[in-house]
């Protein structure tokens, strides 16, 4: 089976703690990734060069891994240049996920040239995390393997919602020949069901399985709101 025929209809689990937080350690991702495969997950997604070898090494990685490398937080910051695409596949991951938007590149390559040099570089398939419907469809012309909603309310073209964003999920899952998956403040049940029914050919879930610090947040505030 193809590694992306192995992610249809399952769960990806995304692995990420954020600078300055205190799960900021590679050891840290590594441990949660294993124990996401232990309960059913049948991908990973993981950021940064160090947690991708050790996500690899540590669970021993049966599952399809998707990596990624952030850097910056405004504008590209998702794996934003061809260097950090070769680096991140270099470090292990089947699937290379990066900025799938329609915004310049801080390389200036387009995100055709960046696919097909990748191509050429490393074997590795291309996630394009897209904010849109118009960047989902530019970004499977110009080549990506699969289509992630990941970037659905932070690049200004569609509104930050509460849950995932559907709209773009449905148009794209039946526009597209490539999977689409769902990705993006999928915080319940709930939020996977509605995924899959949209057409998510699978959902890839974060803060809600591994952010303690935001599931926290939430229990704490619906506590402080009955307790008002
Ligand atoms: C916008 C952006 O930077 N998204 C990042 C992409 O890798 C991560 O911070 C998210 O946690 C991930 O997409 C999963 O989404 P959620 O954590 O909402 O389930």
């Amino acid at each position: 089976m193809t590694t992306i025929e192995r992610l249809r209809g399952g769960l990806i689990v995304s692995c990420q703690a954020y600078p300055g937080e205190p799960m900021r350690h590679s050891e840290t991702m590594a441990q949660i990734a294993a124990s996401a495969a232990g309960g059913g997950a049948t991908g990973i997604r993981a950021q940064g060069i160090d947690d991708i070898r050790l996500v690899r090494e540590r669970t021993g990685l049966q599952l399809p891994l998707i990596g990624l490398w952030k850097d910056g937080s405004d504008d590209v910051f998702i794996t934003p240049t061809l260097r950090h695409a070769i680096a991140v596949a270099e470090a292990g991951a089947d699937i290379v996920a990066l900025d799938g938007t329609r915004r310049e590149r801080p390389d200036g390559l387009s995100l055709a040239e960046t696919i097909a040099r990748l191509r050429d570089a490393a074997n590795a398939l291309v996630m394009a995390d897209c904010g849109s419907v118009d960047d989902g469809l530019a970004a499977a012309d110009a080549g990506a393997d699969v289509v992630g909603t990941t970037l659905c309310g932070y690049t200004g073209e569609r509104p930050r919602r509460h849950g995932p964003d559907l709209e773009v999920l449905a148009e794209l899952s039946s526009r597209l020949e490539v999977p689409v998956i769902a990705e993006g403040r999928i915080h319940s049940f709930q939020d996977a069901v509605a995924c899959c029914d949209a057409g998510a050919f699978a959902v890839c879930v974060g803060t809600a399985i591994t952010h303690p610090a935001s599931i926290t947040r939430w229990f704490a505030e619906a506590l402080s709101e009955v307790n008002r």
